[in-house]
């Protein structure tokens, strides 16, 4: 069982994140000494870490709101509040003292399954008898102290990197939930990390009144980019403007800018809460059950797929080809394949496999054509990008006067992502030129919606997502920690420490459950 009693981390110490040592099985205290490290990994920073003499006023967040009411009953007391918004805040008293709130105690399961060997499909074992050790994270949701008085806050949104469905209901509820709690200076930051250094990009207010219904179309209202300043130009910024609440939507880099910022913050010792909510349309971030965006990805995938497979259906000896996100991790195409059912191959960057040769894709797409008439195709952007050449312009020009290439030296986006080559279109003119070349006519269709994916609205269960993490980030903000990001944990919202989340982006684990499933679906084989 995880104990509340944590010795409290100095400023200092709470910087240097341990990666866990090397456990020595053979000591009878290892399961201890890893729920220790692991307590110690996943404590949420506190203001009170730099701040110790911080003290906490009672929360103006309400739980229950009226703007009038007449009730007496006898034995139960209402206590009223002004909740900021015009209305008042009450609650009942009664000897329960019921009040909602979440106590800073309150934990939920990391792993919710104990399993009894590490032969057994997906298992992730920590000793190699599998042994049952609990992992613990923090609960999340409104405190009944916070640490900033709502009218000394100025609170900032920034949503970076690429887009994602459900930005705007993410930002509509941190505004929402701010102004709840009193909040008046609310402004966004325009086009990600950029508009901290830009000068010709000034701050935009943001009130319930601007983003009332800004959920009801795709993009963000406050634009997005990647790239940007650095941290201690953006923390300039902040300090000249009077930002002491950033809220960061974005995916793994922006988390590490988050999570940097923060460390800035605290070396300047400024009181400020820095609360990133995850945003990936490529589901990559580690430990929470999906990121927002997602599951509208994979419904919206399915146009796609449809379209792909009624062009492959209706054509003679017809290939459909659909290119989905996912850079790094094929979540989209493997659940996108699974929810169609009408995918018979599905590539991702986790399995490698090869086009040309006896167990390759394009003999399997012999057989299909041989067998059903018709195949369709589902590649994650991020698969098979060892058969495309992506290089610098150097390395052309190196290449071409016949020098020596110094190493693998890809291209990258402003924020130092790999650009990736157009899988999607190698597979079709692969698939067309092997074809030919065995004498066999086939009808390829090439269709690439990943933007349109990606610019869509949040759908009604991310929608749901979308809102229960804004408002947790609001409430993670006011109860003073700082350096944490927002998630669904087994179905339950949790803090996690940003680092824990973005030591490496979260990947399809081809020995999962999931992943057979997908296979049995589409009933491919190795490619290998
Ligand atoms: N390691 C890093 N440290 C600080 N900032 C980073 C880091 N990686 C990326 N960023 C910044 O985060 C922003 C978004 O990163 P990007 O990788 O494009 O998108 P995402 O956050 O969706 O992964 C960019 O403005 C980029 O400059
Ligand atoms: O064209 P862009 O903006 O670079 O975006 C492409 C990338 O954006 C994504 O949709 C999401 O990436 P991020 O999580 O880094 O924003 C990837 O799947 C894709 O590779
Ligand atoms: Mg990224």
């Amino acid at each position: 069982m995880w104990s509340s009693r944590i010795p409290k981390r100095s400023g200092v110490f709470a910087e240097i994140r341990k990666q866990s040592p090397a456990i020595d099985f053979s000591d009878p205290d290892w399961k201890i000494k890893y729920q220790t490290d692991f307590q110690w990994r996943f404590n949420i920073p506190h203001i009170t870490d730099i701040f110790p003499d911080a003290a906490p006023i009672p929360s103006t967040f309400c739980l229950k709101m009226s703007r009038s009411f007449s009730l007496s009953l006898p034995m139960i007391k209402f206590t009223l509040q002004d909740s900021g918004v015009g209305g008042f805040c009450w609650w009942l008293s009664t000897d329960e003292e019921w009040h909602g709130y979440i106590n800073n105690n309150d934990r939920v399961l990391l792993k919710v399954i104990h399993f009894s060997s590490p032969t057994s499909a997906g298992a992730e074992c920590i000793d190699p008898d599998c042994t049952w050790v609990e992992q613990w994270v923090h609960r999340a949701g409104p405190r009944e102290k916070i640490y900033f008085k709502p009218e000394e806050v100025k609170a900032a949104i920034v949503t970076c990197g690429g887009l994602c469905p459900g930005l705007n209901d993410v930002i509509r509820q941190i505004v929402i939930t701010l102004e709840i709690y009193g909040v008046k200076k609310i402004v966004g930051i325009p086009f990600g990390y950029r508009g901290f250094s830009d000068n010709d990009l000034s701050e935009m207010p943001l009130s319930r009144k601007v983003v009332q219904n800004i959920h009801l179309s795709g993009g963000s209202l406050l634009g997005v980019s990647r790239g940007g300043p650095s941290v201690s130009d953006m923390v300039d910024r902040m300090e000249e403007n009077g930002i002491n609440m950033l809220f960061v939507l974005g995916g793994n880099g922006t988390h590490a800018g988050a999570n940097a910022i923060h460390n800035e913050c605290r070396k300047r010792r400024l009181k400020v809460a820095v609360v990133g909510v995850p945003k990936t349309i490529d589901n990559d971030i580690l430990l929470m059950d999906k990121t927002f965006g997602f599951d509208t990805a994979v419904e919206e995938a399915q146009r796609a797929i449809n379209s792909a497979y009624i062009e492959a259906h209706s054509a003679y000896h017809g290939i459909g080809v659909v290119k989905l996100m996912g850079r790094s991790s094929g979540f989209i195409a493997m659940h996108a394949a699974l929810a169609s059912g009408q995918i018979d191959i599905c590539l991702i960057p986790e399995v490698p496999f090869h086009l040309h040769g006896p167990h390759g894709v394009l003999r399997h797409l012999k057989y299909l054509i041989e067998t059903k008439g018709s195949a369709v195709v589902c590649v994650a952007e991020g698969a098979g990008q060892d058969f495309i050449l992506v290089v610098l312009s150097e390395k052309l020009i190196l290449l071409l006067f016949g020098a020596e290439f110094p190493g693998e030296n890809y291209a990258t986006d402003a924020s130092g992502n790999i650009v990736l080559g157009d899988i999607g279109v190698h597979i079709q003119q692969e698939t067309k030129k092997y074809f030919k070349e065995i004498g066999v006519h086939v009808d390829v269709k090439y269709i690439d919606p990943t933007y349109m994916i990606r610019a869509c609205r949040a759908n009604a269960s991310d929608g749901i997502l979308c809102t229960v993490l804004g408002q947790n980030a609001v409430h993670g903000a006011f109860a003073g920690y700082s350096g944490i990001t927002v998630g669904i944990c087994n179905t339950h919202y949790v803090y996690f420490p940003i680092p824990e989340v973005i030591s490496h982006p979260r990947a399809v684990d081809p020995n999962s459950r999931m992943w057979h499933r997908c296979l049995t679906s589409t009933g491919q084989p190795d490619f290998i």
